[in-house]
């Protein structure tokens, strides 16, 4: 029997695998660099039917969880980048070149608002799309917090840099601070530049933000309305309802 716990959502991203059960999109998914992983959680649920999947790695690591899939009799559906879809159209020429992360960013993102929005994910690398009356009128691709800090350090040989990602506005007084406040700047600019492009387009909109370092923009929580979302599971979510939906127990 398909059921809302017996569908798993899959997010694979270059640093990290994200999952979720269709029963708990709203929680925060679980998050592992590993297959294994995966696959015990899959094991120790016993009951999953369906793995749904959006990967922008490699198509080795697909086809490894496919054929993962496959030897347990759990359906496996992948899916892409598409023209249009949930009244979304998308401006890429060629759609397969688009990260599908980024489409279901949107395909989130949808749900969540029925104003222009913009939508950024920050992780490995921060995009942020812009959708005005379901017309997805572009996007950015710009390096996330981390390869931003480690290509720093590797392009100089006096900057040196430690893990920490500051969750507040600032300035740095010593080297190390300085790196980790001058790329929060730079990600905090990438918003300040979509904002400012959004408003161009549109004075009514809103921001969907998500990703592994959403927490970056912690500061502005108060200040304006940015709606949280686990963006990739929750347009998978989406895509799981509409295909499932008349099997949905
Ligand atoms: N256990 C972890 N391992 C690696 N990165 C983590 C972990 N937990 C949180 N992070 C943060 O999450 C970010 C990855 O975000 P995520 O949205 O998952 O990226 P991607 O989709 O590109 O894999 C990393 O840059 C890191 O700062
Ligand atoms: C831009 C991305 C690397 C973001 O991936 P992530 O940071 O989530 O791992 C991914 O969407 C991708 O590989 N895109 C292909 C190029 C494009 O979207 O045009
Ligand atoms: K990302």
């Amino acid at each position: 029997m398909v059921t809302e716990t017996s569908v798993l959502l899959v997010d694979v991203g270059n640093t990290l695998i994200k999952y979720a059960l269709l029963s708990n999109v709203h929680e925060e998914p679980k998050a592992s660099d590993s297959l294994e992983n995966l696959f015990s959680f899959v094991d120790v649920q016993k009951n999953i039917t369906h793995l749904y999947i959006a990967s922008v790695r490699n198509q080795d690591m697909v086809d490894e969880i496919s054929t993962m899939c496959a030897a347990r009799n759990i359906t496996f559906v992948e899916k892409q980048t598409e023209k249009e879809a949930f009244g979304i159209k998308n401006s890429y020429a060629n759609v397969q070149k688009m990260g599908v992360d980024r489409w279901l960013a949107m395909i989130c993102a949808a749900e969540k608002t029925k104003k222009a929005f913009f939508v950024m994910d920050v992780g490995t690398a921060i995009t942020v799309d812009f959708v005005v009356n379901g017309q997805h009128l572009g996007g950015w691709i710009v390096p996330g917090f981390n390869v931003m800090r480690d290509a720093l350090v590797a392009s100089t040989k006096k900057v040196f840099a430690n893990d920490e990602i500051p969750t507040s506005f600032g300035v740095g007084t010593d080297t190390e601070e300085c790196v980790a406040t001058g790329c929060h700047a730079a990600v905090y600019g990438v918003y300040l530049s979509a904002v400012d492009y959004i408003s161009s387009k549109q004075t009514e909109f809103d921001i969907i933000l998500g990703g592994g370092d959403k927490k970056v923009f912690a500061f502005l929580e108060s200040a304006v309305n940015i709606r949280p979302a686990h963006l990739v599971v929750q347009g998978l979510a989406r895509y799981a309802r509409k295909e499932l939906g008349d099997f949905l127990a």
